[in-house]
């Protein structure tokens, strides 16, 4: 592999230093079935990089929330809003054949951690305010 640029972009480097064929089941099976599984292997590794820059945006997006919310003293969590944001997944799961539970605490396993970064954008910006008056 050829070397790669001091100033190489992240992204790049994380590419680049990935071992897309890193297994533990060579020599278990025929060529013709570890070939099969690379290659499936080559659109699982794609999905995963389009859903780490998926999470990255919804994480941008829910800072903003988090921003506003502080600024404005509303509470970090919204249950009307995640239950109707839960309703419309598992219906979108079902009819995608993902199971809905698993959607459902995916959701919510997300929604969990912006809600903790909501309280500590929350706490800093009392801080702030108290620090300044
Ligand atoms: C992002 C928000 O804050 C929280 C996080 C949510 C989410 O991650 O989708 C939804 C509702 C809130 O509990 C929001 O109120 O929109």
């Amino acid at each position: 592999m050829n070397a790669l640029h001091e100033n190489a972009p992240a992204d790049v480097r994380a590419h680049h230093d990935f071992d897309a064929d890193a297994s533990s089941l060579e020599g278990t099976a025929d060529a013709e079935v570890l070939a099969e599984l690379r290659s499936i292997r080559g659109t699982i590794d794609n999905i995963d990089a389009a859903l780490v820059h998926l999470l990255a945006e919804r994480f941008k997006a829910t800072q903003r929330v988090g921003v506003l919310k502080a600024a404005h003293g509303l509470p970090a969590g919204d249950p009307d809003r995640e239950t109707a944001q839960i309703t419309r997944l598992r219906a979108l799961a079902a009819s995608a054949q993902l199971d809905p539970e698993f959607a459902e605490k995916f959701l919510n396993f997300i929604i969990s951690e912006v809600i903790r970064h909501h309280v500590a954008i929350s706490e800093d910006h009392r801080r702030q305010d108290d620090d300044a008056s």
